[in-house]
This record gives C-alpha cells, sequence and structure tokens, in this order.
C-alpha cells in the first residue's frame, strides 16, 4: 500500500492475484446476496467460472446450501458488523463440493470451516460480506476415526470376545447398578445364574474346541432368547448371568424355562460329533433383604446349585432356607 492508504495499480494487480490463488474459498455478496468475488478455489472446487457467479445471486447459481439458515447468518453480520464462524462440527459444510482427495482422504464431500467477515464501505457502513471457506476434510476425517476408534475400543473392553455377551467387569458393573437402583425405586428387578452341565465332560471327551463351539452355542441362545433390556454377561468359563430388568421371580422362570428348552435342543456338530448339552438355572428376585450386590448374586447361585443337586437341567428360583455359598 502506498502512503495515502489507496492501492496503486501494480499493488491492486498482485493483491488480486493473492485472492484468486490462495488456497481458501473467498466470495464477497453484497446486500441482495449477489456474488461480487469468486476465487479461483470456488471455481476449482464448483466448476461455475468467476464470470458465470459475478452478480448472480449466491443463492440460485449454489441452489445446495441451506438457504434460510445461510440467509439468517448474512443477514446477522450486515446488521451486527460482527464476524460469524460455522465449524464442521456443527455444520460439516457450507458449499458441497465433492471431496477431490478420494486416495488420502474417506471423506464424500470436503468439511469445511466458514468464516463471515464484514466489508466496511467508506461512511463505515457494512456494503458486503466475505465469505471465507477453509478446507478442513483431513482434520475432519482424522478426528472422526479417532471417535470412532475410541467408540470401538469402548465396546471391546466391556466385550467377552468369544461369546460377544459383556465381560464380567462390565456386567458385575451393571449388576450394582440395577443392586442401587432397586433401593432407590424398588422396580423388581431379577437375577439367573447358570451353567452348562458336566461342561469339563464336553471338553475331555470332544476336546476344547468343541468345548468353545458349546460356550459359543449357549451364549448365542441367550442373545436371541433375552429382551433388548435385559443385561446379559459372561460371568465365568462356562457361567452366565442375565439381569431380567423388570421382572419378577414368576416371569424370569418363564425366561429361564424357554432358554433351559432351547438349549437341550440344541446340537453342536464339531470334528465330526453330534454334540448334545443341558443348562442349570438359578433365579433370584432382588428384594429389600439384599445386602449388597454379592449377596444378590449368592442367592441366585445358591438357587443354581439347587438346579445341580436335584439332578441338572433344572430351574430353581431362591428361597430363604437356601444356604448361601460366601465365595463372591
Ligand atoms: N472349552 C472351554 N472350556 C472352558 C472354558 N472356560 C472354562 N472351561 C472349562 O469348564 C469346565 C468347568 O467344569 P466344572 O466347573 O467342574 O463344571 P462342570 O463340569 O460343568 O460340572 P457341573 O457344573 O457340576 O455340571 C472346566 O473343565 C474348565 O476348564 C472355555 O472358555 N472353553
Amino acid at each position: 500500500m502506498n502512503g495515502t492508504n489507496t492501492l496503486d495499480l501494480g499493488e491492486w494487480h498482485w493483491m488480486m492475484h493473492i485472492l484468486q490463488t490462495i488456497d481458501v474459498g473467498l466470495v464477497v455478496v453484497d446486500r441482495e446476496y449477489n456474488v461480487r468475488v469468486w476465487n479461483s478455489f470456488m471455481e476449482n472446487h464448483s466448476g461455475i467460472s468467476p464470470e458465470e457467479a459475478s452478480r448472480s445471486n449466491l443463492f440460485e447459481i449454489f441452489p445446495d446450501i441451506q438457504r434460510e439458515w445461510f440467509q439468517h447468518k448474512i443477514d446477522s453480520v450486515f446488521l451486527l458488523g460482527n464476524r460469524s464462524y460455522t465449524l464442521w462440527e456443527e455444520r460439516p459444510y457450507v458449499f458441497k463440493f465433492k471431496n477431490y482427495r478420494p486416495i488420502t482422504s474417506m471423506a464424500d464431500f470436503m468439511y469445511q470451516y466458514t468464516t463471515l467477515l464484514p466489508l466496511k464501505s467508506t461512511d463505515d457502513e457494512t456494503s458486503h460480506v466475505a465469505i471465507v471457506i477453509y478446507d478442513v476434510t483431513d482434520i475432519a476425517v482424522n478426528r472422526l476415526a479417532l471417535k470412532d476408534a475410541n467408540t470401538a475400543l469402548e465396546a471391546l473392553s466391556i466385550t467377552d470376545q468369544m461369546t460377544q455377551l459383556f465381560n464380567r467387569a462390565h456386567w458385575e458393573n451393571q449388576l450394582t447398578n440395577e443392586y442401587m437402583r432397586y433401593n432407590r425405586r424398588h422396580d423388581p428387578v431379577s437375577l439367573v445364574m447358570f451353567d452348562i452341565d458336566h461342561f469339563k465332560k464336553v471338553n475331555d471327551t470332544y476336546g476344547h474346541h468343541p468345548g468353545d463351539l458349546v460356550i459359543k452355542a449357549v451364549a448365542k441362545t441367550v442373545l436371541e432368547t433375552k429382551r433388548e433390556t435385559d443385561i446379559a454377561g459372561r460371568y465365568g468359563g462356562e457361567e452366565f448371568g442375565v439381569i431380567l430388568i423388570g421382572a419378577d421371580a414368576a416371569s424370569t422362570r418363564f425366561f429361564a424355562e424357554r432358554l433351559r428348552k432351547r438349549v437341550e435342543a440344541l446340537v453342536v456338530e464339531a470334528d465330526g460329533h453330534k454334540i448334545n448339552f443341558t443348562i442349570s438355572l438359578g433365579i433370584a428376585e432382588m428384594s429389600k433383604e439384599m445386602k449388597s450386590h454379592t449377596h444378590w448374586l449368592q442367592c441366585a447361585d445358591a438357587a443354581l446349585y439347587s438346579s445341580k443337586r436335584g439332578g441338572r437341567n433344572l430351574t430353581s428360583t431362591y428361597t430363604m432356607d437356601m444356604k448361601l455359598d460366601e465365595g463372591h
């Protein structure tokens, strides 16, 4: 710039060159949203030349823009004379450009960070608004990939990999939550503990791999039998737990018996063998007498033990006369 704060022709020329070649989008609109500047970034990504864009209405040459929202944003800049921003996290783009870097980037479109700047005329009035568009696709894609990875990691940390049920740590946390919830609200909630009968014999007779297939088949049956709201976990090697939200002992028995019969009907084929097996189950409905979630578990275990003693392939419901094993 020269001393009088005006541009000579040479300076004007290179200023325009910078605006044209800079790697951000630059659009200037007047109060009627007619385009006055449309730089090469905009041309390259939209296919609309500056000649086509010049003096055309922004919303007519780019009908993809959400007009009501964006017009309101431009109007506020005219009215208040303040800058305004649009983050990609709130709205991925203003101008929908197809992403032009499919090899380096996974996104189908360009993520954008957009700034709206008031441009003042000599009388200090905002006569135009500059829209500056930054391509933030790489940042957005990396950030989103990180978020996905964290979600996957979180799922991994609570899932038993063999069965896809919750792992013991997470399931037991859920049990504690349900125990505490009951103490606040007293809505019925029941616990079913069960394990595979004579599972050691399955391993000893057929081997560890067929044994694993049996465990997986049981877990799959649990997932197919339980309700969406029920919480199923692998408690130990061949021991499982299901928390039934909103269910008393009687309705839990329907679930337990349905599960028992479905497992009884299963045939797992492994290494040329057809393997049949059964499960034994114990039910404990939560009550005010239960002193902790561990106590609740012990009651369900006592009922499970009663099923084992009764001959296996049975469902038993906890009663006060059952002896508790303090092992948990
Ligand atoms: N294949 C396989 N076996 C497992 C796994 N986890 C535990 N086991 C086996 O499960 C068996 C459990 O045996 P026990 O606790 O004696 O119970 P059981 O033979 O089922 O007898 P009851 O419960 O009294 O009917 C043991 O032999 C463990 O090695 C696993 O992930 N895969």
